[in-house]
């Protein structure tokens, strides 16, 4: 479980991302953080693997305080809270299998990093993770030649092989076509429901959130002013979140909700 308590977030420049945050988010929940640009998603996600330093409160996973570890305990948080991005963070010009197994470089002997030998073990995770995903058939092929639906999946792959709880999605769809996005999305449920990952994800893509979220977060100017069921989430609530933004509208005839 992630809880967050008291949780204050103020950036250098005085912008006060993240205000007296409580939240808890019980392992194998499908999670959806949504709100307008600058709301502080991002930051909410970053803090709970430590990419951000909050500035006040605590982070708990379960008996760890996330906000007081230092060092190595740092990188062993970071095995067990895997994360996507928007831009894949991907080497492109390597093959696909490298990327996956670059995430075991932080466990290798001084010896096996000098000479870039992984392990059989390493290896065999990094092709079973590939194969999760299912481009077991893309191993040898450099990820510049992938589509950006298939890079996400070897950034998927890359987080899958440390065998996390949790995997923290920013913005996993953003730079994806409707089709591929939903494949992703297809992944990252599967991977949810069948290995009991929790996946916490900010979006602005409201109904992919909506369909496959069943927990549902609205942030507002760094504040949480909804968290409930996906089908709890009416146009009224979306109002809430989104205000009179021209970043999401709901059709006052038929009542469906679209970004726009
Ligand atoms: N490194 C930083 N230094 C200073 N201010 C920052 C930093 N990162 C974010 N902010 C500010 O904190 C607030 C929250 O930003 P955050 O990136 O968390 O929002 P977001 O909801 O994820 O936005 P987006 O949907 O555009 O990614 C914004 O006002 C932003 O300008």
């Amino acid at each position: 479980m992630i809880e967050f308590i008291n949780v204050n977030k103020t950036y250098t420049n005085n912008i006060k991302a993240l205000q007296n945050i409580n939240l808890k988010i019980n392992q194998g929940e499908f999670v959806a953080i949504i709100g307008l640009s600058g709301a502080g998603k991002s930051t909410l996600l970053r803090c709970i693997n430590r990419m951000h330093d909050i500035t006040s409160g605590k982070i708990m996973m379960n008996q760890v305080e996330v906000n007081a570890i230092r060092g190595s305990d740092v990188r062993k948080l970071r095995k067990r809270v895997g994360m996507i991005f928007q831009s894949f963070n991907l080497i492109t010009r390597t093959t696909v299998l490298k990327n996956v197994l670059v995430s075991f470089v932080p466990e290798l002997t001084l010896w096996r990093k000098v000479t870039g030998v992984f392990t059989k073990g390493q290896k065999i995770k990094a092709l079973t993770a590939l194969d999760q995903v299912g481009i077991l058939d893309k191993a040898y092929v450099r990820v510049n030649q992938l589509s950006g639906g298939q890079q996400q999946r070897v950034a998927l792959a890359r987080t899958l092989a440390q065998n996390p709880e949790i995997i923290l999605a920013d913005e996993p769809i953003a730079s994806l076509d409707p089709v591929t996005s939903r494949h992703v999305m297809d992944d990252l449920k599967r991977i949810n429901q069948a290995m009991n990952i929790s996946v916490i994800m900010n979006i602005h893509h409201v109904e992919i959130a909506l369909e496959y979220a069943n927990r549902i977060i609205g942030v507002r100017e760094g504040q949480i002013i909804f968290d409930g069921n996906s089908t709890e989430v009416t146009p009224v609530v979306l109002k809430h979140i989104y205000g009179d933004s021209t970043e999401y509208k709901v059709n006052e005839n038929t009542g469906e909700t679209a970004y726009v």
